[in-house]
C-alpha cells in the first residue's frame, strides 16, 4: 500500500503507540509521530509493522477536539479519507483523518483484526468459554448461592434462594437461635452483590458481635466490611464518613445520643440494611426507642431491609408487629387486624392442609383466586392472611438433626447472710448483688461448687453465664487467682479487641482457657458451640433470654449433648423460677417461642410466689403445663406450621443445592482456571487432588491477577475441603479471583480477534470461513435487573464462502481442537487479501444473528412480564384487602416494567469476537 502524508496507521507490534499520522516518506523508509505518546518512529516501508485505519459505516469515530461522530459514509481523496457522520447532535459533519483522536483503542474485533491485531487461538477460545460461563452463570438458579464456604443447608439456600432474588429484600429473619441467621443473611447480602442488585450495605449489630460478623463476612463469603468505630469516624476529614465506603459495619449503639452521625448515616444512600438482634428495638403505642426511630428513617430510605432475631417476641408483641411494619407497611398496617389474625392461623392452616390434599376448601376468603393451581392458593393465603412474606422462622423440630439438651439441678443451702437483705425480686434471684466488695464468694456456696465442677469437668471447656458485668469479673478473678482455673471473663467493660481476646482464648484448643465467665452480653449471638457444658450461675427473668443463653451452644456446629448445670439456692426465688422455667414451660430441654407469651400469662401469679413461694405455686406449675402444652399445640398447628411452610420448602432448595454440588463435582472450573492462568501467565501446580497452587510469575500479561498473593495462593475447588482447612482458598465460580478475572476478559479485547488455519476434507485450500460470536447488549440502570430476563445469550456463527452458517456442523470446541495457528507475517498478508471478503461475511453473519436477536427479545420482554407482572397482581390483590398501599407504589411497578421493556427492545448485539479461518 501506498504512503501518504497526513494518512493514519497503527502498529501492530505496538498497539499503545495510538494512532500514527505519516509525516515523512523517504524512499524506502516512512516517519510516522505518534501523538498520543508523542514519539516518532521510522520504518523501511518493505517490512513496516503498519496497519492502516480506514473506519467504516457503523463505526464511532472521535477527534481531537471532542466531537464524536457515528459515521455515515467514507470518502477517499487523494490518498487521505474524509469521515462523514453525525454528531451527538444529529448534526451531519466531515472529517478529514487528520482531525482522529490519537487515543484510539483498536477494541472492536473487526478493528483489531483488520489492523493486525491478533490473539492466540487459545485466547480466543477463552474468550468464547468466558461468554459461555457468564450466560450460564446469569441464567443458573443458583446465581449469587455459590460462593460461600458454608455446608449447603436446605432451610438456608431456601431462604437466600428466596430472598436473594427479590428486587426489595426485606424480611424478618426469626430462625430459632444458633440456626444460621447471621449465615443466611450473608449469603442474601452475597447475593445481591453479585446480581448486581445491591451496592451499598450497611450493617448495625450488638458491639459484642462486631468482630464476630466481621470474620464471618470474609472468611465465609468474601466480603470485605469496613468496621466504623469511634476511632475510624473520628480519622473522618469532613466528608461524609458513610459515603467513603460500600460495605459498612457498625455498632447499633454507636448512635446513641449522636444526631450529627445519625444524619450522616440517614444521607448516605443504601441499597441494603441490615440489623442484627433486632429485638432490641422497641416500640410502643407511647413511643418509640430512639434506635427504632433511627431505623424507620433509615427503612424508609432503602429497599432492602434485613431484620435479625431468634425471638422476635423478647420485649412483647407490639414492638414485634411493629417490626414487620417496618419491613412492609402495605401488608402489616394494623396491630389490631395483625393480632386478630393470628387467632385465625389455625384454620388458615386446616385451609393449607386441605389444599395439600388437593381438596378446595369451602371457606377460602374471597380476595383468594380460586382458578389458580393449589400451591399457588396457598401462596396467597400465607401472603394475605398468614405470616407473609416477610417472616421467616425455621425450628430445631423442622430442621433436625441437632442433639438433645440436659438439665442437672444442684441445690444448694442458702447461707445465713443472703437470708435478710432481699427486698425486690431482682435481688432475690442475684442476691450477691448488694455486696460492694467481693465477700460474698467466701460465703456463697455456688462460688465453691462452680470450682468443684469445673475441676471435675476438666478439661472439657465450659461456658459460664450470669446477669451482671460485676459477678462476671469477680466470679473469673477468684476462678483464675485462687482456684488456678484457666478462664478469661467476657463483659461490657472490656474493649471490642479485650472481648475478642478473651473469645479468642477460650476458643483455643490447645493453651486456651478451661471455661470463659460472661456477662448477660455474652449470651446473644456468639459462637461457643464447640463447647457443651454450660453453667447457668443464675438465671434470667425472661423465658427468651434463658433461650438466647442455651443457644450460645445449642447451635448449628454442636457436636454433642448440651449438658445444662443450674446451682441453685435451695428455698429462694431461685429454686421458684428455676422449677417453672423447667416443670412449667420445660424450657430448658425444649425450646419455645411462646415463653414470653407463657411468662405475660402467668407474671402476676409467679412475681409473688418468687418473693414467697405459698401453697398455690403447685397450681401455678399445673396451670403453666396445661397452658404451655396447648400453646404449642396451637402454634404447631396454626402459625408454626404456617411458617414451616413460608420458611422452608425443600422441593424449591433442594434442586438449587443439587444444581451447586454438580458444578462443584464437575471438572470445568479447574480446567477453565487452567486456561485462564495460562493467559494471564499465572503459574498453576498439582496441590493434592482438587486443590491447586498459583503461583504470579514474570511474565503475566497484565501485571496483575485478582485475588492472587505475591507469594502464591492455594486454593480448592472441594467445599468439603474448603470447610475442614481453613487455609485453602475455596474457588467458586463466584469466588471474586473468577469473578473479576472473567470480567477482564469480557471488558477488555483479549482474544476478540484470531486467525488460523485448518484442514478440512472436501473443502478446497484458500477457502474462508468466519467464525463470529455476538452477545446481546442491554445498556439498561443497574437497579432494573435487566439480565436477569436478558442475559448475555452467545450467539456463534460460521460463515463459509457462499455465506452459509456451519456453527452446528463444526461446533467451537472441535474446531478449536483441529484449527493452526499462523505465523504473524503470513497473516499480515492473508488480512490484506481478505480485507474486503472479511466485511461482506461479517455483514452476513451479522444480519443473521440480528434475526435471533429478534427472537430472544421477544422471550425475554414475555419473562420479564410475566414475573413482574405476578409481583404487581399481588399487590393489587393485597391493595384490595388493605387500603393503605398507595398508589404510587404500584405505579412505581408499573413504570418499571414498561422501563425494562424499553431496554429491552433497545438492546443490541455486540460482536465479542471474530476468528478468520482459511482452509488448507
Ligand atoms: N451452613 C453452614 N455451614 C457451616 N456453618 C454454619 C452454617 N450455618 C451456620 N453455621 C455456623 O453455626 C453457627 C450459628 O450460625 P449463626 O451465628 O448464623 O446463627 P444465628 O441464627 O445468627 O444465631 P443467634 O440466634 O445466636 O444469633 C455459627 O458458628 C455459624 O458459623
Amino acid at each position: 500500500m501506498e504512503y501518504t502524508v497526513g494518512q493514519r496507521w497503527v502498529s501492530h507490534a505496538d498497539a499503545q503507540l495510538g494512532l500514527g499520522i505519516v509525516v515523512d516518506i523517504d524512499g524506502r523508509r516512512v516517519t510516522l509521530s505518534f501523538p498520543a505518546v508523542d514519539e516518532e518512529r521510522t520504518y523501511a516501508i518493505d517490512t513496516a509493522p503498519l496497519t492502516r485505519l480506514r473506519f467504516k459505516e457503523g463505526d464511532h469515530v472521535a477527534t481531537i477536539d471532542g466531537v464524536e461522530l457515528l459515521v455515515t459514509g467514507v470518502i477517499e481523496d487523494r490518498g487521505l479519507l474524509l469521515y462523514r457522520g453525525t454528531d451527538h447532535h444529529d448534526e451531519e459533519v466531515v472529517i478529514s483523518e487528520l482531525e482522529l483522536n490519537a487515543f484510539v483503542q483498536l477494541t472492536t474485533p473487526q478493528q483489531r483484526l483488520l489492523n493486525g491485531h491478533f490473539d492466540r487461538n487459545d485466547d480466543f477460545a477463552l474468550r468464547v468459554a468466558t461468554l459461555d460461563h457468564l450466560d450460564r452463570l446469569q441464567r443458573s438458579d443458583a446465581r449469587g448461592l455459590m460462593g460461600s464456604r458454608t455446608s449447603l443447608l436446605t432451610h438456608q439456600v431456601y431462604i437466600a434462594n428466596e430472598v436473594g432474588k427479590r428486587h426489595s429484600p426485606r424480611v424478618l429473619l426469626a430462625d430459632e437461635v444458633g440456626l444460621g441467621k447471621t449465615i443466611e443473611a450473608g449469603m442474601i447480602i452475597q447475593q445481591q452483590l453479585l446480581t448486581g442488585r445491591s451496592q451499598r450495605v450497611l450493617v448495625m449489630v450488638p458491639e459484642s458481635l462486631l468482630h464476630q460478623w466481621l470474620v464471618e463476612m470474609l472468611r465465609r463469603f468474601n466480603l470485605r466490611f469496613a468496621l466504623f468505630d469511634a476511632e475510624r469516624l473520628a480519622e473522618a476529614d469532613g466528608d461524609n464518613p458513610f459515603e467513603s465506603e460500600q460495605l459498612i459495619l457498625c455498632a447499633s449503639d454507636l448512635f446513641q445520643g449522636q444526631d450529627t452521625l445519625k444524619a450522616a448515616a440517614l444521607a448516605a444512600p443504601w441499597d441494603l440494611v441490615v440489623v442484627d438482634e433486632a429485638h432490641h428495638l422497641a416500640w410502643s403505642e407511647s413511643g418509640s426507642g430512639e434506635d427504632y426511630q433511627l431505623v424507620e428513617t433509615l427503612a424508609a430510605r432503602s429497599r432492602g431491609l434485613l431484620l435479625l432475631t431468634a425471638t422476635p417476641e423478647q420485649v412483647g408483641q407490639a414492638s414485634h408487629f411493629a417490626r414487620l411494619r417496618l419491613l412492609d407497611p402495605s401488608r402489616f398496617h394494623s396491630l389490631e387486624a395483625f393480632q386478630a389474625e393470628e387467632q385465625g392461623y389455625r384454620a388458615l392452616s386446616a385451609q393449607v392442609e386441605a389444599l395439600q390434599a388437593n381438596e378446595i376448601p369451602a371457606d377460602l376468603p374471597e380476595d383468594v383466586d380460586t382458578t389458580e393451581g393449589a400451591d399457588d392458593i396457598i401462596k396467597q393465603l400465607l401472603d394475605r392472611h398468614g405470616t407473609g412474606r416477610v417472616l421467616f422462622r425455621n425450628t430445631r423440630a423442622a430442621v433436625r438433626g441437632f442433639p438433645e439438651r440436659h438439665l442437672h439441678r444442684y441445690p444448694l443451702t442458702p447461707p445465713e447472710q443472703y437470708t435478710h437483705a432481699v427486698v425486690d425480686v431482682d435481688e432475690k434471684l442475684h442476691p450477691e448483688r448488694p455486696f460492694i466488695d467481693d465477700s460474698w464468694l467466701g460465703f456463697d456456696p455456688r462460688v465453691n461448687w462452680l470450682e468443684e465442677k469445673l475441676k471435675s469437668l476438666r478439661p472439657q471447656k465450659v461456658l459460664v453465664i450470669c446477669a451482671s458485668a460485676d459477678t462476671a469479673v469477680a466470679l473469673e478473678h477468684h476462678l483464675q487467682m485462687r482456684a488456678g482455673i484457666r478462664s478469661s471473663a467476657f463483659y461490657e467493660g472490656l474493649t471490642i479487641l479485650e472481648r475478642d481476646r478473651a473469645a479468642a482464648y477460650f476458643a483455643d484448643d490447645e493453651n486456651g482457657a478451661q471455661t470463659l465467665v460472661c456477662s448477660e452480653i455474652g449470651s446473644e449471638g456468639r459462637n461457643f458451640q464447640f463447647a457443651h457444658h454450660l453453667i447457668l450461675f443464675d438465671l434470667p427473668l425472661n423465658p427468651d433470654l434463658l433461650e438466647q443463653r442455651i443457644g450460645r451452644l445449642d447451635r448449628i456446629g454442636q457436636q454433642s449433648d448440651v449438658e445444662i448445670h443450674v446451682p441453685y439456692l435451695e428455698g429462694t426465688a431461685q429454686e421458684v423460677l428455676l422449677d417453672w422455667f423447667d416443670k412449667g414451660v420445660n424450657l430448658f430441654t425444649d425450646s419455645c417461642s411462646a415463653g414470653n407469651m407463657i411468662f405475660e400469662r402467668f407474671k402476676d401469679r409467679l412475681l409473688p410466689e418468687l418473693n414467697q413461694r405459698s401453697g398455690e405455686f403447685d397450681a401455678l406449675i399445673a396451670d403453666t403445663q396445661t397452658f404451655t402444652a396447648s400453646t404449642r399445640e396451637e402454634l404447631r398447628e396454626g402459625r408454626d406450621r404456617l411458617l414451616e411452610l413460608n420458611s422452608c420448602k425443600p422441593s424449591v432448595a433442594e434442586p438449587v443445592i443439587e444444581q451447586i454440588l454438580a458444578d462443584e463435582q464437575a471438572d470445568t472450573l479447574q480446567d477453565y482456571l487452567e486456561s485462564l492462568c495460562d493467559s494471564f501467565g499465572v503459574e498453576h501446580e498439582f496441590h493434592s487432588e482438587q486443590c491447586l497452587i498459583l503461583r504470579p510469575t514474570e511474565h503475566m500479561l497484565t501485571g496483575h491477577f485478582p485475588h492472587l498473593g505475591e507469594e502464591g495462593t492455594t486454593v480448592t475447588f472441594s467445599r468439603d475441603i474448603a470447610l475442614a482447612r481453613e487455609d485453602l482458598r475455596f474457588l467458586t465460580w463466584e469466588h471474586p479471583m473468577l469473578v473479576e478475572a472473567m470480567d477482564m476478559v469480557h471488558s477488555t479485547e483479549l482474544g476478540n480477534a484470531a486467525i488460523a488455519t485448518l484442514k478440512l476434507k472436501g473443502i478446497p485450500a484458500g477457502t474462508m470461513l468466519l467464525e463470529t460470536v455476538y452477545t446481546v447488549n442491554c445498556v439498561a440502570p443497574r437497579e432494573l435487573q435487566v439480565e436477569r430476563f436478558l442475559p448475555l445469550s452467545p450467539m456463534r456463527l460460521l460463515v463459509d464462502a457462499r455465506g452459509k452458517d456451519l456453527a452446528e456442523l463444526l461446533p467451537h470446541q472441535r474446531l478449536n481442537d483441529r484449527v493452526e495457528k499462523v505465523k504473524k507475517p503470513t497473516a499480515l498478508a492473508i488480512i490484506k487479501q481478505v480485507h474486503d471478503d472479511v466485511d461482506a461475511k461479517m455483514r452476513l453473519a451479522s444480519a443473521q444473528a440480528e434475526e435471533r436477536l429478534a427472537g430472544i427479545l421477544g422471550a425475554a420482554e414475555a419473562t420479564m412480564r410475566e414475573e413482574l407482572g405476578a409481583e404487581l397482581a399481588r399487590l393489587e390483590a393485597l391493595r384490595a384487602v388493605n387500603p393503605s398501599i398507595r398508589d404510587e407504589e404500584l405505579d412505581h411497578l408499573r413504570h418499571r416494567i414498561e422501563e425494562c421493556a424499553i431496554h429491552i427492545q433497545h438492546a443490541n448485539l455486540q460482536m465479542q469476537a471474530l476468528r478468520l479461518i482459511i482452509t488448507t
